[in-house]
């Protein structure tokens, strides 16, 4: 599990968490440049699973039941842009939730990883 440093607790612990990813999905929705992507999905579980993935990677006591980060974006075909987009999006939601900004970029490092697990599947 990643290491406790008050990384959960710095993004508002489960509310801000909630609020981070409402934020990052409703702007991903707006965005022309990817909200194809997020049309006829089951947008309750994607919320449900991401909250779950953010509490987790920011060490906070939650469990990740979700499916693979491959698995889950087979198909899609995203693209570096499109990664590029949701990251703005969080980021912005993250802004908006009066997060530090570094607590932003590790929450940020953390996710980077996976990079390679969504693009080009
Ligand atoms: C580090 C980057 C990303 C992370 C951590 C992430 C995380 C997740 C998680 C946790 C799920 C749910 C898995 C499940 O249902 O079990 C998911 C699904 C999904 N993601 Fe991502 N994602 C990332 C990048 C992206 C990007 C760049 C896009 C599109 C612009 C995207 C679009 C989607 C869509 C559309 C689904 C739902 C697929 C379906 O239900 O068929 N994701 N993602």
């Amino acid at each position: 599990a990643p290491r406790d440093d008050g990384l959960y607790h710095a993004l508002g612990e489960e509310p801000g968490i909630v609020r981070i990813v409402e934020g990052m999905l409703l702007g991903s929705a707006r965005d022309p440049r990817i909200a194809r992507h997020f049309r006829g999905i089951d947008i309750e579980r994607l919320r449900e699973k991401l909250i779950e993935q953010l509490c987790f990677e920011s060490g906070g006591p939650c469990v990740y039941t979700g499916d693979s980060m491959e698995e889950s974006h087979k198909g899609l075909r995203l693209t570096p842009s499109d990664f590029n987009a949701l990251v703005e999006h969080l980021q912005d939601a993250m802004e908006a939730e009066g997060v530090p900004t570094p607590a932003q970029n590790r929450l940020l490092a953390r996710l980077a990883p996976m990079r390679g697990q969504v693009i080009d599947r």
